[in-house]
């Protein structure tokens, strides 16, 4: 196996800034983790972790660089968001059922799962709705969707923050055994005496990985008693080597125009997406639709009853004021062809497609079998 077949997740050379009038959010970021590990990513609020992780599940697209992941559909991944995205009207185990059904699981599937992360989670409360639950709870929520359908590759962007440190722990524990057995889990943390469980540290400042190391070997390396002293180091190191670089820069404009020339020759024009999904339709996800909005319209009976009433009334009042067919509705024709005594003239029997009457004829037949009154005929144009 080479060191590529190793890799779950390898970002190379990456930039990334939101606007071409912000700065780059990451600068040249490379960063390697390794199948079956846990890497904690570790950094100050804002140094662009959640960018990184956005740009790795597919979600954003790099302005320059290259992501490689061994997985390559996206039900091989489980990403639990910071921001926690759930339905506050539903309990939790209809929310744990609804992303079931979109991972394609069967419901005896979904049931059993659930009972097993509800323990390990302590999620005691299932039939609570999520609107009611705390911010540490609605986490707890989001990771058991999240291990629900035993990803290939976790990403978990601040999973324990909020969370009980005895709760905390037990995910910890858990996530340690699914890397024993070959799941790849990525997490931001800002706790970093729990970052010292994982396998590799990533120690993030400004959109740049300043190390990438196992805990133990960053705290040799730098003959440091804890990770945040390594931490503090690293970055007074990176400050003190950015105003060396300014200094020396030949001014504004020299920097001005080696930004211009990056821009050209460095940044590729357009980074594909690092997960494309080329699935346009999937079954399960219809079915969790499907199933999502009935239970939505059986929780709100007021909406559902006015969603369906008000459509249906208004086909009522609709086809009774102008939907009839008209009755003796008086009309007039201007012929040309023929005159109205030649046509009455004709019998019905005679008139018909096949013989060589006069069309016009034809249709005047036809009207006053439509219950159409008429009250005249004219040769207009021929009189003039
Ligand atoms: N959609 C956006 N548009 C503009 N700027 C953004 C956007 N998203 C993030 N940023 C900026 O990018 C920078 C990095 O944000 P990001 O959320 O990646 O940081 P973070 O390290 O995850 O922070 P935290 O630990 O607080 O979640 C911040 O300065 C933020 O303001």
């Amino acid at each position: 196996m080479d060191l590529k077949d190793k890799c779950a997740i390898r970002v190379e050379n990456a930039y990334k800034r939101h606007s071409s009038k912000l700065p780059y959010v990451l600068d040249k970021l490379c960063m390697t983790v390794q199948k079956s590990t846990i890497y904690s990513l570790l950094g100050a609020s804002g140094c662009g972790k959640t960018t990184l992780l956005s740009c790795i599940t597919g979600q954003n697209v790099l302005n320059g660089g290259n992501i490689h992941l061994s997985i390559t559909s996206k039900k091989q991944l489980g990403f639990m968001p910071q921001q926690i995205s759930l339905y506050p009207e539903f309990t939790i185990d209809e929310m744990i059922c609804y992303y079931g059904l979109i991972y394609g699981m069967s419901l005896q599937q979904i049931k059993e799962k659930a009972e097993y992360l509800q323990a390990l989670l302590h999620l005691n409360h299932f039939k609570r709705k999520c609107g009611s639950l705390s911010g540490g709870q609605q986490r707890r929520v989001s990771l058991a969707i999240t291990l629900l359908h035993d990803p290939e590759l976790l990403i978990l962007d601040e999973p324990t923050s909020g969370i009980d440190p005895v709760i905390a722990e037990e995910i910890w524990n858990h996530l340690l055994y699914l890397a024993e057995s070959g799941r790849t889990i990525l997490i931001t943390t800002h706790y970093i005496d729990e970052a010292k469980k994982s396998h590799m540290i990533g120690l993030m400042r400004k959109g740049i990985l300043l190390e990438e190391s196992p805990p133990k070997v960053l705290l040799e390396k730098y003959n440091m008693k804890s990770l945040e002293d390594v931490f503090l180091l690293l970055s007074s190191k990176q400050q003190h080597d950015r105003i060396e670089q300014r200094r020396k820069s030949i001014g504004v404009e020299a920097h001005r125009k080696q930004s211009v020339l990056l821009e050209k020759f460095e940044l590729p024009r357009k980074c594909k997406r690092s997960l494309q999904s080329k699935e346009y339709f999937r079954g399960s996800r219809m079915k969790a639709q499907i199933w999502k909005h009935l239970l939505w319209m059986k929780g709100n009976p007021g909406v559902m009853a006015f969603m369906t009433l008000v459509p249906m009334l208004c086909i009522l009042f609709f086809n009774w004021a102008v939907g009839h067919i008209p009755d003796q509705m008086p009309l007039g024709v201007v012929n040309q062809e023929a005159s109205l005594s030649y046509c009455d003239s004709r019998t019905p029997q005679r008139i018909n497609c096949t013989s060589s009457d006069y069309f016009s004829c034809i249709y005047l037949e036809k009207l006053r079998e439509q219950s159409i009154r008429l009250v005249g005929m004219t040769r207009y144009l021929t009189h003039l």
